[in-house]
């Protein structure tokens, strides 16, 4: 056996001992190749879940499917275009998803919830916070919360867009140990193995690889995000502590295996700092209120010594946003470099930029707080 098979294998064993897992399972698996849920796999997935909690754990599931089943009883061919059709399939097809999860869970005594997010839901930190307490009173309770994203009343500008992504923000919010991501391909392989026969898996790695985010492409018709969004919701879920397994759902007994610890579909582990929880929320803003662009200085103090943004080093201000509004700062290329929670508005801000400390009182008056962003409210990305 290879020295890299070994340290699979030891990583493998590791993992499955973890406590709180959030498993997403996508369209692409999900839907019987579009033609309505695959229940009968949902059942086995239910089994080996229903399993994984008899056996100590605690389950967050996601789940995608409501638009296939929205289509398939509806009886439409082909994913709609149009918003409001979608929005529409999806209600539809909601029912049939939480009941087909609802009647098996039922079978093994565990309740299940649904819980519908929006973007907005967790951008509000009221409703995050809220969002938070329930997902962990449920768990508390032994019941089986099921996400997925709440369709109906999302559009195009406020949406998570796919499920990898929101398993990702409720692996955060739950401060899950591990991301499991079910998908129709074994594994993370080289490049898309649909167009690349010679493609191999990748077994293991450091989420924050930039060579993953390079293999990885978009997805099928079903499905929204493919591998591209698998992999950013690893750098996700590592911001606090999670690490996540894109693996193939239709693998026997797949989840049953990973909790024995066997090599299966790809580890990508959380080797960043894991962040203090406001700071993940801070860093889960997917849509931010305006934009900061700082000079050379000030990203190198932001980046490389932990400082907090000061006025002097914003060389300009984008968009509108109140006080307290989770704002990014690019840097003078456009490059994202960090987000944060901005000390003033936007019509101060653009009053104090370039501006130093001691003189902000000549332009605004009384500051309570001087900083642009204070560093403990700054999360570097
Ligand atoms: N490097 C890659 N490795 C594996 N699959 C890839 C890769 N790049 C793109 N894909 C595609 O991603 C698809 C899975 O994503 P998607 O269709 O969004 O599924 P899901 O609904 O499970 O999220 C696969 O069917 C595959 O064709
Ligand atoms: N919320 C949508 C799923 C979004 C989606 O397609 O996600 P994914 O299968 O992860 O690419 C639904 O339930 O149909």
């Amino acid at each position: 056996m290879s020295e890299a098979w070994q340290e699979y294998q030891a990583a493998r064993a590791q993992l499955a001992q973890r406590h709180r897992w959030v498993i997403k399972i996508g369209s692409a698996l999900l839907t019987n190749d579009g033609r309505g849920l695959d229940r009968e796999r949902i059942a086995q997935w239910v089994n080996q879940m229903a399993a994984l909690k008899q056996a100590g754990h605690e389950v967050v599931l996601v789940s995608s499917g409501s638009v296939a089943e929205g289509m398939k009883r509806l009886g439409w061919q082909r994913r709609p275009e149009q918003l409001h059709q979608l929005q529409a399939a999806a209600a539809v097809g909601q029912m049939g998803l939480i009941q087909a999860y609802e009647s098996a869970f039922a079978e093994h005594q565990f309740h299940t919830a649904q819980i519908l997010l929006t973007h907005d839901d967790l951008s509000d930190r009221r409703r995050y916070l809220n969002a938070r307490t329930t997902l962990r009173t449920l768990l508390d309770m032994g019941v089986v919360p099921i996400v997925n994203e709440n369709d109906t009343v999302v559009t195009d500008e406020i949406c998570f867009g796919d499920n990898d992504t929101l398993g990702a923000l409720v692996a955060n919010l739950v401060e899950a140990d591990l991301l499991v991501l079910l998908t129709d391909q074994d594994g993370l392989y080289t490049a898309d193995p649909r167009t690349h026969a010679d493609a191999t898996m990748v077994h293991q790695g450091a989420a924050s690889d930039p060579a993953f985010k390079a293999m990885a492409g978009g997805g099928g018709s079903l499905g929204r995000g493919g591998m591209a969004t698998k992999v950013r919701a690893a750098t996700l879920a590592a911001r606090s502590g999670a690490d996540t397994i894109i693996v193939g759902g239709r693998l026997p007994a797949v989840i049953e295996r990973l909790r024995q610890g066997e090599v299966l579909g790809t580890l990508l582990q959380a080797d960043a700092e894991k962040l203090v929880a406001r700071k993940q929320w801070i860093a889960g803003h997917l849509q931010t209120c305006g934009e900061l662009v700082l000079d050379a200085g000030a990203v190198n103090a932001v980046q490389s010594q932990g400082r907090s943004l000061l006025p002097i080093g914003v060389a300009a201000v984008q968009g509108q946003f109140e006080r307290g509004q989770v704002v990014a700062c690019l840097n003078e290329q456009g490059q994202l470099v960090a987000k944060g929670l901005v000390n003033f508005s936007s019509d101060e801000a653009r009053l104090i930029v370039r501006t130093p400390t001691r003189e902000l009182v000549n332009v605004l008056g009384v500051v309570s707080d001087p900083e642009m962003i204070h560093r403990d409210n700054l999360v570097v990305l």
